[in-house]
């Protein structure tokens, strides 16, 4: 294990993609890069005023402070839509709980009128749960998630540019609808002699992730196999990976790279707050036809065995809530707990 504190990520700076023409081609060469040999970056200059950061990051924490009975009230295990609270310990990943508390929210739409031949994936769509005790949560985070969604298309727009593709190829994927999830994540400390899994290794399902973390180090990349850099806060930054859909979409040459988070120590405590932008639900991820000087690298996603990717957005998305959430997959979604 390298220094923990220091910056070992790609840097990519957002601003340039406003500057002149040569700037914009700098940038979007940096960009591809990053994301084919790391899969991880951190963009700065994104856009985002640092008092929306500020205020998100503190509303955030008054969530967690909340009496436990009213994050009860919004507790996920109440939501067909995987929406709301979570105590440490209710995720699983990799088959082992993760230590972190969790708030959930998505795009916030009615629940659909579900026919019984309708497929399971639409009853993810629906409201989120929002507690009574704390109404400044509903207004900043609607706001972040506008704000948030707008800087990930500008993103994913200049990904097609640096895979060469029309800027607006992955337009139709997202659509009208895209599939915005939103996690605001509290890692508690962890004493020496207990699991120190704060969230397991694992790729992210959507297109991009893009990450808000204090000053508490614990996320980790394993930009090698077996070998795993630290994301060391940077102030302001967002930490951005690949998902796996753009891994699927380009054969692979894209990196949905693995990562985790190691729990603090004893009295310490980890707060992030993520934005995964991913796809409508109706929508199937077509491969997308790189120049030849791209695709000859491109060695197909490289899947997890334990966790086959599905080019069906809605059942691929589905999959990963059912295998996260198994208190709501047995609740709601009982036909598919068993399997
Ligand atoms: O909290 C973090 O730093 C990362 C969280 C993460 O990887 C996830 O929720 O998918
Ligand atoms: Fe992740």
């Amino acid at each position: 294990m390298q220094s923990l504190n220091k910056v070992q990520l790609p840097i990519i700076d957002f601003a340039k993609l406003q500057g002149d023409e040569e700037q914009r081609q700098l940038l979007i060469n940096e960009l591809g890069h990053a994301a084919r040999e790391v899969g991880f970056f951190y963009l700065i200059n994104h856009g985002i005023n640092q008092v929306l950061l500020d205020d998100v990051q503190r509303v955030a924490k008054a969530f967690f402070a909340l009496p436990l009975d009213e994050k009860r009230k919004v507790k996920m295990a109440n939501s067909p839509h995987f929406r709301g609270y979570n105590l440490a310990g209710a995720e699983i990943t990799r088959n082992q709980p993760d230590h972190r508390e969790q708030f959930d929210i998505g795009a916030e739409r009615e629940a659909l009128p579900l026919s019984d031949d309708a497929p399971a994936w639409q009853r993810l769509q629906g409201p989120n749960q929002w507690p009574d005790a704390l109404p400044a949560l509903k207004t900043l985070l609607t706001r972040w998630q506008q704000e948030m969604t707008h800087v990930a298309l500008e993103l994913l727009r200049a990904f097609a540019e640096a895979l060469q593709l029309p800027r607006n190829a992955f337009d139709n994927l997202y659509g009208r609808y895209p599939n915005e999830h939103i996690k605001l994540i509290r890692y508690p400390g962890r004493a020496d002699d207990q699991s120190r899994q704060g969230v397991g290794a694992h790729k992210d399902s959507g297109f991009l992730t893009l990450l808000l973390q204090d000053d508490q180090p614990g996320l980790e990349v394993e930009v090698n196999p077996g070998e795993w850099i630290a994301a060391s806060p940077l102030p302001g930054s967002f930490v951005v990976n690949i998902g796996e859909l753009l891994e699927l979409a380009t054969n692979g040459y894209l990196r949905a790279t693995v990562h985790r988070v190691v729990s603090p120590q004893a009295q310490r405590e980890r707060l992030s707050i993520a934005f995964f932008l991913g796809a409508q639900l109706d929508a199937v991820v077509p491969l997308y036809p790189l120049p030849e000087s791209l695709s000859q690298l491109a060695q197909g996603p490289s899947s997890d065995p334990q966790n086959p990717l599905l080019r069906d957005v809605g059942w691929n998305y589905l999959k990963g809530r059912l295998r996260s959430h198994p208190e709501v997959a047995q609740r709601f979604y009982p036909e598919y707990a068993q399997q």
